[in-house]
């Protein structure tokens, strides 16, 4: 869309992009409605390999014990016999020993101890799931190949893997989407997604053939208005059996002058409408990292936060922001033509920041606090109505904030509070360049003047260092737990699976768990479709998400996933951070991420708020090598069964430094201000995501 346009969208009505006529074709027909290319994976194409049956599926993986005892729908016989169309065979040597001891690492000791603008607005409806519609299952791209063909050689092999800084212009926003046929990159636009290539080095002739292409289909999709009614807004899942287990996770805080945690809600003293939303919202006792973050943000001081994936980090920078702004009070009016926001929330996906977006209209609820979220792959003059419509608190992606900042529909000179969720994805160096250029807009108060605050589940050493540019000098730094480390209720295992036998593997496992939501990570967007084409085939009702799908299906796909019609999904990266999906039970790595903080994030999609889960990784020795050290550390600490082979490799891959006992390091203090610190770092992303992985961001 061009800069002349979305000025006539505002007031001309509008119907999104999509095509009835499509959609028959792409949402017909599947397993449960599921559509897949029956061509695009014929048994004939995955049947080519060799015929002999892999030695592991017939011993390997019941052998772990822990598995087998833990949860004993993974340890069906069905692995000793499944059938054998369809898949691509793997010679037997891929798991000599697939037995899970321990030797030191695991079992090491549990937990360780450790104006009035309240009610005056209009209240404003929805709920936590915007994502409505059951209809289809996902539309395919053309996925006629194996995927692993071309993706072999794009996996890291070094520590940090390859690095390839992302790709963005600066143009108007409304981009051209490619759907996944052909297999080529994710080119999705200006600002918003990084241009990719899905083989070897063909991300540059794209980036160069498409970067000018700014005249691309315009991007006409309007998300549908999130539910209105008061119990939508409010509904929420249970806490789970090891709630209160959080309470004896060791907690530092490093920084000067530190305020004292708070215990309980009361002491935060929230004003009343605030108060009635947490109960609303079934709160009714403080996470570790509220009970620190709260009263450092009342205090008014920059913070970096580490805590354990699904432990509440969201509530922990919302509430203090909005106790804020109901005591201050809010300048943005509906009628103003250019708004100014107070607080700016930044996270990397559309997804994430929509439900990010939904959590500050849950706790606003009844305020005149008016929350607003932009995110690409909507129609540009759609967000900007919502904009015009006032804006307290803007929770937007990169690339759509910077566009809208570039139209000087937003001022920023309001800004009091910047919060980067999933901070050390925003600082990397795919979106850090994004997050300079808006720390240094002009009318951006400079660090001094505004409160920066960051949020992750990790926090590798080098994105601490640059985050210093952010923050104030002395900004507190508040460690939950091990930085960077899993959450415990999620019973880890890895199992050692060749590239050719994943797919068998994986069907196995997915007809044990049967209709218990689970969500299914591989690398590419290409392989996405091809699995989630492949598993439907197999009858299994799949839905997939990733960067190449249009908005539209993502949010369908999510929808779909959430309300239980399609119980797996198969996602790229671009799923791996935030998301709050209730009843996940289980993660599967079908690919291993490059690094590990990428693992920490996506088998933190289950086991989240006290409640249980389980994450079972492919381990292929062609290809994850690398990170065996850092995952016999991550294992370790969270106390999981770590397998002999694994440690194995971990040994004899072993890095300088790496001692293999990590035994009494169960908490290392990580902020770097205090020095080096004790964590091995090799295996832990510290720059960007690959290649493969950063296709899928936005
Ligand atoms: N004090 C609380 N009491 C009950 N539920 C809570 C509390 N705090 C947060 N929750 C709920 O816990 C779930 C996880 O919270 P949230 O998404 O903020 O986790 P997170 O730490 O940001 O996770 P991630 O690292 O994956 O982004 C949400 O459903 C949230 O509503």
């Amino acid at each position: 869309m061009g800069d002349e346009d979305w000025e006539a969208e505002i007031i001309k009505p509008h119907v999104s992009s999509y095509d009835a006529a499509f959609e028959k074709d792409m949402y017909s027909s599947g397993a449960n409605g599921d559509t897949f290319n029956r061509t695009s994976a014929s048994s004939s194409e995955m049947d080519n390999g060799p015929s002999q049956r892999d030695h592991f599926m017939r011993s390997g993986f019941t052998s772990q014990r822990s598995l087998r005892n833990r949860d004993a729908g993974f340890s069906n016989s069905k692995f000793e016999d499944g059938d054998s169309s369809g898949f691509w065979k793997e010679p037997n040597n891929d798991c000599e020993d697939n037995q899970t001891w321990n030797r030191g690492f695991s079992k090491r000791g549990g937990y360780q101890d450790g104006n009035n603008p309240e009610a005056s607005g209009p209240s404003r409806r929805g709920g936590r799931d915007s994502f409505r519609g059951c209809r289809g299952g996902f539309g395919l791209g053309s996925s006629s190949n194996e995927p692993h063909q071309d993706e072999g050689s794009q996996r890291t092999s070094g520590p940090f893997g390859s690095r390839r800084s992302a790709l963005r212009g600066t143009g108007n926003g409304d981009t051209s989407q490619s759907r996944s046929g052909g297999g080529r990159g994710g080119y999705k636009g200006l600002n918003e997604e990084v241009i990719t290539g899905s083989a070897k080095n063909s991300w540059k002739s794209e980036a160069e053939g498409e970067r000018g292409d700014t005249q691309g289909p315009k991007v006409t999709y309007i998300p549908p208005p999130p539910p209105e009614d008061e119990d939508s807004i409010f509904a929420h899942y249970q806490t789970g059996i090891n709630f209160d287990k959080y309470d004896t996770i060791l907690v530092e805080v490093s920084g000067q002058d530190p305020p004292p945690a708070i215990l309980t809600f009361e002491e935060a003293n929230l004003c009343q409408t605030l108060n009635k939303n947490i109960a609303k919202a079934g709160y009714t006792k403080l996470t570790p990292v509220q009970k620190y973050s709260i009263p450092i943000i009342l205090a008014g001081r920059d913070l970096m936060a580490c805590a354990q994936t699904g432990s509440g980090k969201t509530a922990a920078f919302l509430l203090p922001i909005l106790a804020h702004m109901m005591r201050d009070g809010i300048t943005a009016s509906r009628f103003k033509e250019l708004q100014e926001p107070e607080c700016i929330i930044v996270a990397p996906t559309r997804e994430l920041i929509n439900q990010i977006y939904l959590e500050a209209r849950k706790f606003s609820f009844g305020t005149c606090v008016r929350a607003v979220v932009l995110y690409g792959g909507t129609q540009l003059g759609y967000s900007i109505r919502q904009i015009v419509q006032g804006c307290n608190i803007l929770c937007a992606t990169p690339g759509r904030l910077m566009d809208i900042i570039g139209k000087e529909k937003i001022g920023l000179s309001k800004v009091k509070y910047l919060v980067l969720d999933e901070a050390d994805r925003m600082l990397d160096m795919g979106f850090g360049p994004e997050m300079k250029k808006l720390i240094y807009c002009p009318g951006m108060p400079s660090k001094e003047q505004r409160q920066t605050l960051m949020f992750s589940a990790t926090f590798p050493e080098e994105i601490q260092r640059l985050a210093a540019e952010f923050l104030k000098l002395n900004y507190l730094f508040v460690a939950v737990g091990q930085v960077g480390g899993a959450c415990r209720d999620v019973q880890q295992t890895v199992v050692q699976v060749g590239q050719y036998s994943k797919r068998e593997k994986l069907v196995d496992i997915l007809r044990n768990t049967g209709d218990e939501r689970t969500m299914v990570f591989v690398e590419t967007k290409k392989k996405a479709d091809f699995i989630a084409t492949f598993l439907c085939q197999e009858k299994i009702s799949t839905t997939s998400i990733h960067g190449d799908r249009e908005q539209k299906e993502r949010e369908q796909a999510l929808g779909d996933f959430r309300c239980g019609k399609c119980p797996v999904l198969v996602a790229t990266s671009v799923a791996a951070r935030g998301l709050d999906i209730e009843n996940v039970q289980h993660v599967i790595n079908f690919d291993l991420p490059s690094a590990i903080d990428e693992y920490v994030h996506r088998i933190g999609r289950t086991g989240r708020c006290g409640n249980t889960g389980s994450a079972i990784s492919f381990f292929d020795p062609e290809s994850d090598n690398h990170l065996a050290q850092p995952l016999v550390k991550v294992l370790s600490d969270a106390q999981q069964d770590v397998p002999a082979w694994l440690e194995e490799i971990a040994f004899s891959t072993c890095a300088p430094g790496f001692s293999g006992s990590t035994r009494g390091n169960v908490f290392a203090s990580v902020d770097t201000r205090k020095g080096k610190s004790t964590l091995n770092t090799v295996g832990f992303s510290s720059q960007a995501p690959n290649p493969v992985d950063d296709e899928s961001w936005d």
